[in-house]
């Protein structure tokens, strides 16, 4: 339970752009609401004992590492990138991409060799000169804040070091991926010296977001199967615990329940219906509380 306490959790989360909206969607599910206007940058929440501040996402990572903010939401880019030393309590499964060198379409890549000389343009110099050292590459890093994507095209740069998602910002500009060199999501990180009050109140946010995040991913199947095949179905169908057999009002069948993650539920389907499963129900959870 919370505690009747006067501490109050900061988290600082982006303002606008790509982590936003599924940021405050992961808060909201989570039972965490905010008293938000328009332009607002501080924000209470009513029911926990959370604040937000609304921020560029360049500048959480320092926040939270300053301590004007005890936690935040943030890229794992954009925080390789800044260098500040702080905790990644957990993983969030969105906001995911990767950090790619892309060069033009029309030359020939013959290895990270081909870099040797060559200018790149990147909002991430600092990642980039790292790989580049540990390769043993003598390339220019050209430091540019946005739309890293054209320089190539305008001869600003012979090739660029970005954020790749479906790649359809890269053949629009006419560029090809030649390598990875970091995958990322958006991750909850916090400062390493919470006092154990903060500390209390991120577990049992934490402790949220996992309810609400398993829930997104497992589904509560139900099915009717013949009594001499429960057995074989239960085998197909571990649940959590086990599954629920409930005796149907028609004499010889079972109703079956069961979690099952979405992605199981595609693999075993087949076997499911082999082994006589009938009326098969895949139904969303709200919550899960594991
Ligand atoms: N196409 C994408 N697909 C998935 N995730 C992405 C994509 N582009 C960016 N991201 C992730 O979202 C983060 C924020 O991206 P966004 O484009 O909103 O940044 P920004 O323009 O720097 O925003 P800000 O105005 O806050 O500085 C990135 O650091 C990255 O972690
Ligand atoms: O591989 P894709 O799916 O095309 O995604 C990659 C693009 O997404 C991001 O930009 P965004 O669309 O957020 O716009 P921005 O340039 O204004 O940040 C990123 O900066 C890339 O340009
Ligand atoms: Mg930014």
């Amino acid at each position: 339970m919370i505690k009747d306490t006067e501490t109050i959790l900061r988290i600082a989360l982006q303002k606008s752009g790509r982590l936003h909206d599924d940021s405050m969607d992961l808060m909201n599910r989570s039972g965490i609401k905010f008293n938000t206007g328009a332009g607002r940058l501080v924000a209470q929440s009513t029911g926990f004992p959370v604040e937000a501040l609304f921020l560029r996402d360049d500048d959480i990572p320092q926040t939270v590492y300053d301590g004007v903010a005890d936690i935040g939401i943030v890229g794992e880019n954009e925080y390789a990138e800044k260098g500040y030393e702080l905790e990644i309590v957990k993983h969030l499964n969105f906001g995911k991409c990767r950090l790619s060198l892309a060069i033009p379409k029309s030359e020939h890549y013959t290895g990270v060799g081909w870099f040797d000389g060559k200018k790149v343009a990147t909002s991430y110099p600092r990642i980039l000169k790292k790989f580049f050292e540990e390769k043993k590459i003598q390339a220019e890093i050209h430091e540019i804040a946005g739309s890293v994507e054209i320089a190539p095209g305008i001869g600003l740069a012979d090739a660029i070091f970005d954020i790749v998602s479906s790649g359809s910002t890269l053949v629009a500009n006419s560029l090809k991926e030649v390598g990875v060199v970091m995958y990322s999501q958006a991750v909850v990180v916090a400062n390493k010296n919470l006092e154990p009050e903060k500390r209390e109140i991120l577990d049992q946010m934490l402790f949220r977001f996992n309810s609400v995040m398993a829930s997104a991913t497992n589904k509560y199947v139900l099915l009717n199967a013949p009594n001499e095949r429960v057995k074989d179905i239960v085998k197909i169908l571990p649940g959590m615990k086990s599954p629920t057999v409930l005796p149907l009002a028609q004499e010889g069948w079972s109703s079956i329940h069961s979690v099952i993650s979405e992605e199981q539920f595609w693999e075993v389907i087949d076997q499911l219906k082999a082994c006589g499963a009938e009326g098969i129900l895949i139904i969303p959870i709200e919550k899960m509380i594991l």
